[in-house]
């Protein structure tokens, strides 16, 4: 078959709904300021170097998928390698016109385009229907778990109207023929310093490390916010100072976003939840799991793991620069009907508390699996998912081709550590 007799595919749900979700919790947790107006991003490469490399795994297995199927669908079978890995937001006004995606000399490497939808149009955004100039399908509205695949070439020229309300997610990969554009080596690459380092006595730490805040700052050029505040915000809490903080003794020589780089607490309402995280970007995370979970909490019967609050926030808030009426404006009101979480209080601490405990599980469950990994990912110079480390997992993983990849987050191996292996 070549490549010309099939130009493009729509795959309707690809992606099981719980790897949309968990993809969603990666990328509203890690992601920085993207490559063009009113766009977040979340490379592999920008996981790897913020101390989250063990959230490359969800990606594992539905990168493979999505390369096979890309070889099989446009005939070139063993000859594609994946040139970029990314989630990628769009926020009210982002929109891209007609361009195909080879059409800059820097991406004529490029051979073959898979998006994947990881939420929902008209539920979650308005506006970002993706269009193709010329045959059919014409036009594609959004829908988590769809994939379309298509030649990077001028044969799909293609654009996305402008996003109207709320925000956009994808999972983006494109593919190439040229080996010296591999992604897997540049990451292996990576990784086997990563490993290097814990071997040499520096352990793995899942604890996040903040990029510049530079990469956090959101601004139209007259308002602005950090988009690690904006999203806190949008669930409904806010940093405050940590408890051990005397702020005089700070010097805060790039201002005051730098006090998200430094301990910080979660608050909501009147309330601090008396915890303290290592930076904001800790804090988001855990927030950002609190929300992934909490329906699966209510389910589950656990309610509530033991907590405490500090009811003096006067003088406790975080005093930043952030315009959160603009930010809302940007990224819109959060809504997720299957939440589960009503707003009384009690639940939401109990919850929260629950999340801290079961975040480290995850998070060092996934530590564990990654350094499990990284020597043979480094040998094959591949970012893979061996068969037989699937069956040592146990059953929690079904065969690829079902719906199956989501299953990365219900994997618990013990205990919760503190954060270094
Ligand atoms: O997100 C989409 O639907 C397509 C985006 C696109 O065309 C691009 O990033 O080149
Ligand atoms: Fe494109």
């Amino acid at each position: 078959m070549a490549a010309a007799d099939h130009l493009r595919i729509h795959l309707r749900g690809f992606l099981p709904l719980d790897l949309c979700k968990e993809l969603s919790f990666i990328h509203r947790s890690c992601s920085t300021v993207g490559y063009r107006p009113n766009v977040f991003s979340t490379t592999l490469a920008h996981l790897a170097a913020t101390n989250c490399a063990h959230l490359i795994l969800p990606f594992v297995t539905v990168r493979e998928r999505l390369k096979e199927k890309a070889e099989e669908f446009f005939g070139c079978e063993f000859e594609l390698f994946v040139e970029f890995t990314g989630l990628i937001s769009w926020c009210r006004g982002a929109s891209i016109g007609w361009h195909s995606d080879d059409n800059r000399p820097y991406l004529q490497q490029r051979d073959f385009a898979a998006v994947c939808y990881l939420n929902n149009h008209g539920k979650d955004f308005k506006g970002g229907v993706f269009h193709f100039k010329d045959g059919e399908p014409a036009s594609i509205a959004p829908v988590a778990g769809d994939v379309l695949m298509y030649t990077a070439d001028d044969r799909n020229i293609h654009a996305v109207d402008e996003v109207l309300d709320g925000e956009r997610l994808t999972l983006t990969l494109w593919f190439t023929r040229n080996g010296t554009h591999d992604e897997d080596a540049k990451l292996t690459h990576v990784l086997s310093q990563i490993l290097a380092e814990h071997v040499r006595g520096k352990p793995y730490s899942f604890l996040p490390l903040s990029a510049p805040d530079s990469m956090y700052w959101f601004s139209d050029g007259h308002f602005g916010f950090d988009v690690r505040c904006a999203r806190v915000q949008n669930l409904g809490f806010k940093f405050c100072k940590s408890k051990h903080q005397e702020s005089s003794s700070f010097d805060l020589a790039n201002g005051p976003l730098e006090l998200l780089g430094r301990p910080v607490r979660l608050g909501r309402g009147d309330k601090i939840f008396d915890r303290e995280f290592i930076n904001s970007l800790h804090g988001l995370q855990v927030v950002q799991f609190y929300h992934l979970k909490a329906s699966e909490f209510l389910a589950s019967g656990k309610h509530s793991e033991p907590y405490t609050l500090d009811n003096e926030m006067n003088g406790m808030e975080l005093v930043l620069p952030c315009d959160h009426q603009f930010a809302g404006r940007v990224l819109g009101d959060f809504h997720d009907d299957d939440d589960g979480d009503d707003d009384d209080g009690d639940g939401i601490w109990g919850h929260l508390a629950l999340a801290v405990s079961r975040w480290e599980e995850h998070m060092g469950s996934l530590s564990k699996e990654l350094l499990m990994l990284i020597p043979q990912w480094v040998t094959h110079q591949t970012v893979f998912r061996p068969p037989t480390h699937e069956k040592l997992l146990g059953s929690d993983r079904a065969p690829s081709g079902t719906q199956s990849e989501g299953a990365t987050c219900a994997i618990q191996l013990g205990p919760g550590t503190r954060g270094a292996l």
